[in-house]
């Protein structure tokens, strides 16, 4: 059984189908990318995986504890609790709040202590309290962001902003994450760093992961296999080496970006 199964997934806004009859698979621990032109449906597949948007048409399969889970219609939270986390294109951080406190943010469906505990404040609350703060601050130093935890997000840069959110996405414990151009607006030592990163997290944290990226390098470094969308419909499956060479692949790039 798959993870991930999507099954002739369509998602139409008016007379435009975003998404067109797409059917894919996420297998455990795999690194998968999703690429094509703008305007391709990337994002809007994304928003179907993660309950965003409801499929016009189609199913939506995740496998959990070896039975099979229809998302069609599930609540976003509701996802992300059965462990689908992902980022957005568009940085999303509490910007006013410490480093620490967006990391705890997104845990707190996670660990759960009774109504009582939490206001008589009981020391099984503060054993809670502590254990979530260690979790969150051995993530922040995996992403160098350890000696950040008491910024504000605002004030960090661009590039830790961008990691600081993929973080938040780990928090929530996911068994699948998906990166909606990670590596958007970062400079070239900044997406080697994440390249990196990106490969470490999915080893020691046993994830299947789903890349949206621009940047062809990191998608040919770090992804095991990649589908090709062009105005919602896929137009190719593969490894790297077969999706540089796809005739199909080349003409939807034509004066694009697919330069690796
Ligand atoms: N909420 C919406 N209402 C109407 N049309 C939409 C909506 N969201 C996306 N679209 C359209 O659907 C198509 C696919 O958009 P989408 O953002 O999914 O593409 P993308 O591949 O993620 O693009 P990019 O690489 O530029 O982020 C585009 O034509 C877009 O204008």
């Amino acid at each position: 059984m798959s993870l991930l199964k999507v099954n002739n997934l369509t998602k139409n806004f008016g007379g435009l189908a975003a998404v067109s009859n797409v059917s894919l698979h996420l297998e455990k621990n795999e690194l998968v990318g999703l690429i094509g032109p703008n305007g391709a449906g990337k994002t809007t597949l994304f928003n179907l995986l993660t309950g965003v948007y409801e499929p016009s048409e189609g199913d939506v399969l995740f496998e959990k504890e070896g039975k099979e889970e229809r998302l069609n219609g599930i609540k976003p939270y509701k996802i992300a609790n059965l462990g689908l986390g992902r980022t957005f294109q568009n940085i999303r951080l509490f910007k006013e709040l410490s480093v620490l406190d967006n990391v705890l943010i997104a845990m707190t469906g996670k660990e759960k202590v009774g109504v009582l505990t939490g206001i008589l404040r009981l020391p099984k609350y503060y054993q809670m309290e502590k254990k979530m703060e260690n979790q969150a601050r051995d993530l922040l130093a995996i992403f160098d962001l350890l000696d950040k935890e008491g910024e504000k997000a605002k004030n960090l840069s661009y590039g830790e902003q961008r990691r600081l959110e993929i973080v938040r996405a780990l928090a929530t414990d996911p068994s699948i994450l998906f990166l909606d151009e990670p590596a958007a607006g970062m400079n070239p030592q900044e997406t080697a760093e994440l390249t990196e990163l990106i490969k470490k997290i999915q080893r020691e944290f046993d994830l299947t992961i789903l890349l949206i990226e621009h940047d062809m390098s990191l998608v040919m470094d770090v992804c095991e296999r990649i589908y090709v969308l062009e105005y919602g419909q896929l137009i190719a499956e593969g490894e790297p080496e077969e999706i540089k060479t796809n005739k199909r692949v080349i003409e939807a790039y034509l004066g694009g970006e697919l330069t690796c």
